[in-house]
């Protein structure tokens, strides 16, 4: 294995089991005209398997220099591997799936998964599907449903435009240095059932709701428009189902009011 120091700052966690590493490649289930996107390849490990599988491009984004020259030695033979040196979030994934839809896999820095995941709802038109491994409290919000304590901001907003299946838990021994929690691979496969077309607006509309969760919901909007939708008005965002979010957008996105310009999520 490469002894090499992780960095804190960008959430280095490195894989050591292989059998983790097959079982995350295994559901990204590679196929030759594929390409695929790797977010934070570290030193490598999920990177090697997934060229083992021959996809016809791999994208592996990382942002941590200092592992540059261990990746262009390790994969210099792979003519389809192209390491960029940069910060996911600087990156124009679009221009990245250019004519082709992207499957995307990571072992994500845990500081930033949630923020990279969102930005995957704004690319999703491009998006084939994610296996992303997260940590566990993390996966949990993505399946939470209502009336429970992981239902979030994130389960809402992820939930309405991605189908998201849990696919395992993996306890922290199978990472150099060990996270402090147990962590999780999801797939995330884009469906956007509902048809929104405005994300940055619903967004903040369902961040806008879920401040102050446990105020009803009368104290955020009006009354007609809480008719309209059919929302009892004593209910709390958190008792509220992602169909009930959506309906109540539909009522308010005409409105002239504005949700547009807080950013906050959790
Ligand atoms: C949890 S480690 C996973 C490393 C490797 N894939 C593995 O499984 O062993 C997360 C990786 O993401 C990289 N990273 C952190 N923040 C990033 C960002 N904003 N953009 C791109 N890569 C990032 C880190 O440097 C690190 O290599």
């Amino acid at each position: 294995m490469n002894k090499v120091k992780a960095k804190k700052q960008f959430g280095q966690h490195f894989l050591k089991s292989q059998d983790v590493v097959k079982k995350i490649v295994d559901e990204v289930d590679i196929k030759e005209d594929d390409t695929i996107l790797e977010i934070g390849p570290g030193t490598g490990i999920l990177t090697e398997e997934i060229l083992k599988r021959n996809p016809n491009k791999l994208y592996s984004v990382e942002i941590d220099k200092s592992l540059y020259p261990l990746l262009e030695e390790k994969f210099k033979e792979y003519k389809n591997f192209e390491l960029v040196k940069s910060d996911i979030f600087d990156v124009n994934i679009k221009e990245i799936a250019a004519s082709k839809k992207l499957k995307v896999v990571g072992n994500l820095p845990y500081n930033v998964a949630s923020l990279i995941m969102i930005n995957c709802v704004f690319n999703m038109e491009v998006v084939d599907f994610c296996v992303f491994m997260i940590q566990k409290e993390v996966a949990e919000k993505l399946i939470a449903k209502p009336k429970t304590k992981s239902y979030t901001f994130l389960s809402v907003f992820m939930q309405t435009f991605f189908d998201i299946k849990y696919i395992m838990s993996v306890p922290a021994r199978f990472f150099s240095p060990p996270p402090k929690v147990t962590s999780a691979v999801v797939k995330l496969t884009p469906y956007n059932r509902f048809g929104i077309k405005d994300i940055k607006k619903y967004k903040n509309f369902v961040s806008h709701l879920f401040t102050d969760r446990r105020k009803m919901i009368r104290s955020k909007l009006d009354q007609s428009i809480l008719e309209k939708a059919n929302i009892k008005p004593t209910l709390r965002a958190e008792e509220l189902n992602v169909e009930d979010f959506v309906r109540l957008f539909e009522v308010v996105k005409n409105d002239d009011r504005k949700f547009g310009d807080a950013d906050s999520h959790s």
